[in-house]
């Protein structure tokens, strides 16, 4: 599988217009960014491209005063873990939850630390909502529960779900890497009450859960939200990020048409995590 990256020269830079631009490259099929002021990079899977309208970056909504540049490269499997080596640091959620890559070393003691080599799969904890859904994983009863992570990526809140002492944990990604990535940061962190599927909503059937975790984007979790719903059992709850902040009235309209309702909601720099209970 190959890779595409974009190197995206942002001018003026600012976290509010990166932002912007993410949430539009994500409802693309944008799969992964790292910001590296001024730049931002995003990647996609080059055979998705072909999807995609052939001028689609002139499509992108800017704020009035920004304008960005693109260049684009392949990028072979055998030259991606230099690309997020070079990327990724180690980061701390909350002061509890260190997620930090193999090759990070003299790391400080915090309650759980989670050891995730991300290769092309979203979810290092550097985005504000798996931050946002690392935060609220924290905050929350998780012990002896059942917890679904829908979009699992690199599987870091599954992971974190396990260590927090639920009592199984099934981990559901569509994207094939992001699965096999999922498979390896299981192992890596010695968890064993996680059960890893290739797949989306669909799988979920009868299938009941104490918690459900999704932080995936607007237009999926609106258009899965009837089967997240049905999968939650009784005073259960759901967490859900990816959106913006100014998509929260959306997302919970969605939602209340499916018997859920809003228990709290979180921001950080223009993204929300919004947590319901049926
Ligand atoms: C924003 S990432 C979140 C990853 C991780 N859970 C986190 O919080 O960092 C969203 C993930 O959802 C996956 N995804 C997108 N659409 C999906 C769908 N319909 N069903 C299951 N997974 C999906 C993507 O492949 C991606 O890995």
């Amino acid at each position: 599988m190959s890779y595409t990256e974009f190197r995206i020269t942002v001018e003026p830079y600012s976290s509010d217009t990166v932002d912007i631009i993410i949430a539009q490259l994500s409802e693309l099929g944008f799969e992964s960014f790292m910001e590296a002021e001024p730049e931002l990079l995003a990647y996609i899977q080059t055979n998705r491209l072909k999807d995609l309208p052939s001028n689609f970056f002139a499509l992108i909504i800017l704020p009035n005063d920004a304008q960005i540049e693109v260049k684009r490269q392949e990028i072979l499997d055998k030259n991606w873990n230099e690309v997020w080596e070079s990327n990724f640091e180690p980061i701390i959620v909350d002061n509890r939850c260190l997620v930090r890559a193999s090759f990070h070393h003299d790391t400080p003691n915090v309650d759980y630390e989670i050891v995730i080599d991300p290769k092309m799969a979203f979810g290092t904890g550097h985005h504000q909502t798996t931050s946002l859904m690392i935060s609220a994983l924290l905050n929350s009863q998780v012990d002896g529960l059942s917890v679904l992570d829908m979009g699992c990526g690199t599987g870091v809140l599954a992971i974190l779900a396990e260590m927090r002492g639920a009592k199984s944990v099934v981990a559901i990604d569509n994207d094939e890497w992001a699965y096999r990535n999922t498979l390896e940061n299981i192992k890596l962190n010695g968890c064993e009450r996680i059960k890893a599927f290739l797949g989306d909503a669909n799988l979920l059937k009868e299938y009941k859960f104490d918690i459900i975790l999704a932080n995936i984007n607007l237009n999926i979790l609106i258009a899965d939200l009837s089967k997240y719903a049905n999968s939650l059992k009784d005073y259960g709850k759901i967490f859900m990020s990816g959106i913006l902040k100014d998509d929260v009235d959306t997302l919970e309209m969605e939602a209340s048409k499916n018997g859920l309702s809003p228990i709290d909601v979180q921001f950080k720099d223009g993204w929300a995590m919004v947590s319901f209970k049926k």
